[in-house]
């Protein structure tokens, strides 16, 4: 028997999922670098390694596509989500997903779109990011990962993202993804706002959307225009997201796609 995967993505941030139900899978870094390495994998930005806790709701084992854990994936959750409801194991509607950063509401809707509770978010403080010579001020925010969020007026559409900006590695000793933003429309005290996004993320490149990365965007955009709370519809490369930030938490709204489904050949898998 083969190993069961699935490839899926939200707003093109693309993942392959692997059903792990029991927990019996050995997914070692190299494993995940080779699934997701576009020549020689099935490529992907991250693997969603799916299993059921003992006591408690479905766990998703979230991996950076050069093999590195992190705590949260924004777009890999609406995709998780996407794959319960597709295998028979949640119920459209709402349902909980247990993420490293903590459990996250999900709302899967018939429209194949699903809803994610973020959770709190948090400022860290302000910092830049050095993109080709020019520096960039941002936000440092913490939806569960680390972000710097930089508002700018400098087009994101024209940056050149192939190198990782430099951060404060004191400020993120982690590492971070770092989001470039430009404010397309501003929604005013009670309108949703308009910004498009382009980011580099932590673990893999730039990518072409980062869920909690829209998030951070849209928090730091808030925090520039005085406020803690409000909406905005996000454009990222990959498509387009809605987040909401409240006082206690945040949303994230946004398409969420399985593509393919097959079986890894054991003795690929057994090699590596
Ligand atoms: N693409 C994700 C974020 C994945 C994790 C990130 N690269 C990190 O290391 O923190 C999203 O949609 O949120």
């Amino acid at each position: 028997m083969g190993v069961e995967f699935l490839k899926g993505h939200g707003t093109e941030n693309d993942f392959v999922v692997l059903p792990d139900v029991d927990n019996e899978l050995d997914l070692t870094e190299g494993r995940v670098r080779a699934l997701c390495d576009r020549q020689r994998g099935l490529g992907a930005d991250g693997v969603l390694r799916v299993v059921r806790l003992d006591l408690g709701p479905w766990f998703m084992d979230y991996r950076n596509a050069d093999g590195s854990i992190a705590e949260m994936c924004g777009n890999g959750v609406r995709v998780f989500a996407r794959y319960l409801v597709s295998a028979g194991l949640a119920p459209e509607g709402e349902f909980e997903i247990a993420t490293r950063a903590g459990k996250r509401a999900v709302t899967a809707h018939p429209d194949g779109s699903v809803t994610v509770g973020m959770g709190p978010v948090r400022l860290t403080g302000e910092s830049t990011a050095v993109l080709g010579g020019v520096e960039f001020a941002g936000v440092g925010v913490d939806v569960g990962n680390p972000h710097l969020a930089c508002v700018t007026d400098v087009p994101v559409a024209g940056l050149d993202l192939r190198d990782a900006p430099s951060h404060d590695a004191a400020l993120f000793p982690a590492g971070v993804n770092v989001e470039f933003v430009n404010v397309l429309a501003d929604g005013g005290m009670n309108g949703a706002g308009e910004l498009r996004m382009r980011v580099h993320e932590r673990g893999v490149g730039e990518t072409r959307s980062c869920g909690t990365g829209t998030v951070a965007a849209v928090a730091s955009w808030l925090r520039g225009t005085g406020r803690a709370t409000g909406a905005a519809d996000v454009l990222v490369p990959g498509g387009r997201v809605r987040v909401t930030v409240d006082e206690g938490g945040s949303t994230l709204t946004g398409p969420a796609v399985l593509l393919a489904r097959g079986e890894l050949d054991r003795s690929w898998w057994d090699a590596l």
